[in-house]
């Protein structure tokens, strides 16, 4: 069986995700795709020889009985109406991060899928899908370097754009370190502090960059998240685990290095696609693999609504500059993994 998809939102990782359906994954084929700029939708479908049906509408693609999944990557505010809906036709749907912009809106996610009795959601926290992370988690995993105590993680970003806002820091990017700590570490948050050192000449007006996140967690290990989003020279995603018996320092993915004119030299990321382009191809064939076998696994909506309520407790821990309680719920039986 081929598993037909629809997308909607056909920018960045939208049309990312499409190239990846055509050219690397197995087992699937784009039938329909949507975005509020349909000459767009045209050029892409055009442009990767796809003879779907082009909407303005992405519930129309939600409807439409030639679709059996659906990607949703269009900008964040739209996400939560459209995996509501998704929900509703019973089509399982992979959400790009945040699942939704609000914790409400998560929460809205989460009853729906648990009214409809089964998991339908899988949010793009590719994370956990990376070759370096696994291999981070095994090694703590063994237990020879005794229990984590503090955790280092960096976020930088070469640059964004002038859409980019202080508050995009938590919501946007650090919800990545929010998921996949929670994963690294199987441990949840107490409190979470926002920091807010000297800012880079390359922010735009108004915009604080860097930014230091502190996360306590349950257990008492203390997390730091180094948030440069206008570093200049790359796209640089570090972990550093301090344990009681030694140190766990995230492998970077292989590059080659050199030698030459008297300098050592090594490649740097330049953004996200290139940093996790194979963690990407896998998450999305574990979606269709899974998705043609009518179950959904992965990262959860309670996975994506937890991110979320953490970000919520750090944008309030941003106006005040005090430590904030994060108060997470206990997880239901329905996502207990
Ligand atoms: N997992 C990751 O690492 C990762 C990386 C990049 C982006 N993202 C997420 O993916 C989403 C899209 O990001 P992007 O970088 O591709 O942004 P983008 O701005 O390049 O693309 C968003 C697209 O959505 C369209 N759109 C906006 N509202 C819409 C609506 N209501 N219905 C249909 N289409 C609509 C826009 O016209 C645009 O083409 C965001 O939520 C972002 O956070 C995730
Ligand atoms: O939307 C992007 C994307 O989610 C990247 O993975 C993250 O590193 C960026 O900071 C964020 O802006």
């Amino acid at each position: 069986m081929v598993l037909k998809i629809g997308v909607i939102g056909v920018g960045m990782i939208g049309q990312d995700h499409i190239r990846r359906c055509i050219e690397v994954l197995n087992g699937c084929e784009i039938v329909a795709a949507s975005d509020i700029n349909l000459e767009h939708v045209k050029a892409v479908l055009k442009k990767y020889k796809i003879n779907g049906k082009a909407y303005t509408e992405g519930l129309d693609v939600i409807s439409s009985p030639d679709v059996d999944a659906i990607i949703v990557a269009s900008s964040g505010p739209s996400h939560e109406k459209y995996v509501l809906a998704a929900i509703e036709a019973g089509k399982p749907v992979f959400c790009e991060k945040p699942l939704a912009v609000t914790a409400e809106g998560c929460q809205r996610i989460v009853e729906a899928e648990m009214k409809a009795g089964k998991r339908l959601v899988q949010v793009g926290f590719m994370r956990s899908f990376d070759s370096c992370y696994r291999k981070l988690k095994e090694m703590l995993n063994t237990r020879e370097l005794g229990e984590p105590l503090v955790v280092k993680c960096v976020h930088h970003n070469s640059e964004v754009g002038d859409s980019y806002t202080t508050d995009m820091g938590i919501t946007d990017s650090m919800v990545h370190e929010f998921d996949i700590m929670r994963w690294l570490l199987d441990d949840d948050y107490e409190t979470i502090q926002v920091v807010s050192p000297r800012i880079t000449k390359y922010a735009h007006t108004g915009v604080q960059d860097p930014q230091l996140v502190l996360l306590r967690t349950k257990k008492g290990i203390l997390i730091t998240i180094d948030l440069f989003v206008n570093c200049q020279y790359g796209y640089d995603i570090r972990c550093d685990v301090v344990c009681e018996d030694g140190i766990a320092y995230m492998p970077s993915p292989l590059q080659v290095q050199t030698r030459t004119k008297g300098k050592f030299g090594e490649h740097v990321n330049t953004d996200w696609r290139e940093r996790f382009i194979v963690a990407y191809d896998i998450e999305l064939q574990s979606f269709i693999d899974n998705a043609k076998n009518n179950i959904v696994m992965g990262p959860s909506a309670w996975d994506g609504f937890i991110a979320s309520k953490t970000a919520a407790a750090g944008m309030k821990a941003l106006e005040s500059g005090e430590i904030v309680s994060v108060n997470l719920p206990q997880c239901p039986s329905f996502y207990k993994k």
